[in-house]
Parts: C-alpha cells; sequence; structure tokens
C-alpha cells in the first residue's frame, strides 16, 4: 500500500470493569491517497473517532499498522507532524478572546509566523470577524476558528471528525465551501461524518465502516455505480395495467401508492415502448441513480431501526432486531 494514511488491520477493544469490553475498532483498513478528499462514514458508533484517535495515538491501538506520509503511526507522527492538522476533539477556546488573538497564541506556540493568522482567518472567512470575542461566535464559526488553528501550519494533509456536527444548513454549507477551497489548493482531506448528503457533495473517495470494519471502499462514483440497479420509476394513466404489462414483458416491478418501481432496464424506452404499444400511457419516467445514502443503509443495515435516534453501531448496543441503526432525521435534514 501507499498513500498519505494507511491504515492495515486496527484493532481496538475497550475494557472497563463494571461494562465489560466493547470492540470498537476490528480489523479495520483505510488508505487515503494524495490529493483526495476522503469521506470517512458510519453510523454512530462504528468505530470513526476510535479509528482517528487511534492514528494519532490519542487511545492505543490492540493491533494493525499505520502510516502517516510513509511514518509509522503514531510513534513515528512527530516526524511528520508538521505537514498534518487535526481536528479530532473539539477544541476549547477562551471565550473572552478573539479569534485572533487564539490563533496568535497557538501560532507562537507551534513556532508559526504570527502573519500565518491573517491568512488563515482569511481562508476559513472569520477575517472580518477576527477581533470578536469567541463567545460571541456561533457554532459553525467556531468550527472554523478550529479549522484555522489546524490551517496555522499549512498542512498538506487535514483531517477532519465531524466537522459538520451540530452545524445549521448554512454553517454546513459554509464548512464544504472551506473543505472544497482546502482541497483545491491539493490539500489531501480526511473528513468523518454519519451526514451522507454532505460526504457526496464534498468527497470524491469514501471508506464505509460498519462494526468496527470497512464494508466498501473507493472512488464515490464506483461505490454508487456498484449498486446501479438499472431502475427506473414509472408514473402512468392505469397504473394497474403497466404493472401487468411490465411483469408480462420479464421486468422487476415494485408497486407503490402512486408509481411503480421498475428494475433491471438497462434501456428505459423498453418501458415507454411496451405500455404506449397496449395504450397505457407513460407520464413520467425517471432513472433511479443510488445514493449515498441508499448504499449507506444497503451496507451497514442502518436502515431497519430508523425511528430510534442515536443507537450504536459499537455491537454491543444494537437495535432491538439485532440491526445497528442511524439518526436518519440527521441525513435527511441536510439540504444545503
Ligand atoms: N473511551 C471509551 N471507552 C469505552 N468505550 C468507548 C470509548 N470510546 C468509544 N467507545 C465505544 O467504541 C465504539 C465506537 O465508538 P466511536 O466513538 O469510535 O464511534 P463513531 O463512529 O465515532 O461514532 P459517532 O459518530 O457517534 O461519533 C462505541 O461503541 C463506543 O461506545
Amino acid at each position: 500500500m501507499s498513500g498519505v494514511i494507511e491504515i492495515e488491520g486496527l484493532r481496538k477493544t475497550f475494557r472497563s470493569v463494571r461494562k465489560g469490553h466493547r470492540v470498537a475498532v476490528a480489523g479495520f483498513d483505510l488508505l487515503v491517497e494524495a490529493g483526495q478528499v476522503h469521506g470517512f462514514l458510519g453510523p454512530n458508533g462504528s468505530g470513526k473517532t476510535t479509528t482517528l484517535r487511534a492514528l494519532l495515538g490519542l487511545v492505543r491501538a490492540d493491533a494493525g499498522q499505520m502510516r502517516v506520509f510513509g511514518a509509522d503511526a503514531p510513534q513515528s507522527l512527530p516526524q511528520v507532524a508538521h505537514r498534518v492538522g487535526a481536528i479530532v476533539e473539539s477544541p476549547q477556546f477562551f471565550g473572552n478572546f478573539t479569534g485572533h488573538r487564539t490563533l496568535r497564541l497557538l501560532a507562537l506556540a507551534g513556532g508559526v509566523p504570527v502573519s500565518r493568522v491573517d491568512e488563515v482567518l482569511e481562508q476559513v472567512g472569520l477575517r472580518d470577524r477576527g477581533h470578536d470575542r469567541v463567545k460571541g461566535y456561533s457554532l459553525g464559526m467556531k468550527q472554523r476558528l478550529a479549522v484555522a488553528s489546524a490551517l496555522l501550519k499549512g498542512p498538506e494533509l487535514l483531517i477532519l471528525d465531524e466537522p459538520a456536527n451540530g452545524l445549521d444548513p448554512a454553517g454546513i454549507r459554509e464548512m464544504r465551501d472551506l473543505m472544497r477551497t482546502l482541497a483545491g489548493n491539493g490539500v489531501t482531506v480526511l473528513v468523518s461524518s454519519h451526514i451522507l448528503a454532505e460526504i457526496q457533495l464534498i468527497c470524491d473517495h469514501v471508506t464505509i465502516i460498519s462494526r468496527g470494519r470497512r464494508v466498501t471502499a473507493g472512488p464515490v462514483t464506483e461505490v454508487l455505480a456498484g449498486f446501479d440497479r438499472n431502475e427506473c420509476l414509472v408514473r402512468a394513466d392505469d397504473l394497474i395495467r403497466a404493472e401487468q404489462l411490465l411483469q408480462a414483458a420479464g421486468l422487476t416491478v415494485t408497486a407503490h401508492a402512486d408509481h411503480l418501481v421498475v428494475g433491471g432496464v438497462p434501456d428505459p424506452t423498453l418501458i415507454s415502448r411496451t405500455l404506449g404499444e397496449q395504450d397505457v400511457w407513460v407520464r413520467e419516467l425517471t432513472p433511479v441513480r443510488p445514493d449515498l445514502e441508499s448504499v449507506f443503509l444497503e451496507l451497514t443495515g442502518a436502515g431497519q431501526q430508523p425511528t430510534l435516534p442515536r443507537q450504536t453501531d459499537g455491537g454491543s448496543a444494537p437495535g432491538p432486531s439485532g440491526a445497528p441503526s442511524i439518526d436518519l432525521d440527521e441525513f435527511r435534514g441536510v439540504q444545503a
């Protein structure tokens, strides 16, 4: 393997006297290559944060190999630390300090020229608010200040754990634009999230984790293409006859209240011709393309408990049916 981040066979089990042991990461692999904006996706409790913490040495892995820019992680991270910016645990800022002062202190502490402060404030869109106190910042502005602090040293790799968490749609859009700008400037970005619409809009590559294991990885377009079943949504003037005719033509048809979903249709004209020849007229014919949400739900089984908020996927806390679940409202709520 060769990449900016390489993880092979990572394992981490948390043990406590009271709760017993909890397998957080169960033999996980990840490869992030230079120039990628790589989405790291998984339901709540699937092991994303533990993976990133293990990579950065914030928690000790039980087994596995990890490298960042070719240096063994976390032991040799100091050799490459100047090339990496990471926000894995929400940084706490002094509310009475301004954003500018906060970054100035961090620059001085990190041996970075203070001239970088204005540059990173500009980069994250906080230039006009840099001299306001942090306690007056919105959550989105605090997140951007955190990103600014990670950008001070001009990293080639930025690792962000759930940067859109808790943000409103406008804040999410700002974060998304920021990540795109950074990627445009050649920064490799690894961003974990359970907000799928976000990942699909920002990332070119994706790795999906469920119960501590990788369930798929690759370019977003290829991952989605692998789930394309050549389905079409059909609305017609006589839906019952349409269903019968399409079934008779050998197509897979699923009937819904006001439409049909027809599977295995490489060419949609097959549908309009089959129906038109029998005087059934198509009102709508739309190819159904898989999105990351449907792929994610299929791979992680997370859709089986859609009404239970914030279930974990850690193996020891499954939903009532034994299936992991996620907070679907958080997915669907993001349309920024
Ligand atoms: N310090 C800890 N002690 C005990 N268990 C832990 C600890 N940290 C994480 N876990 C457990 O490990 C599993 C994976 O958690 P982790 O935080 O890595 O998931 P995640 O994918 O980042 O979830 P989220 O999206 O909710 O942040 C969960 O079951 C969690 O409860």
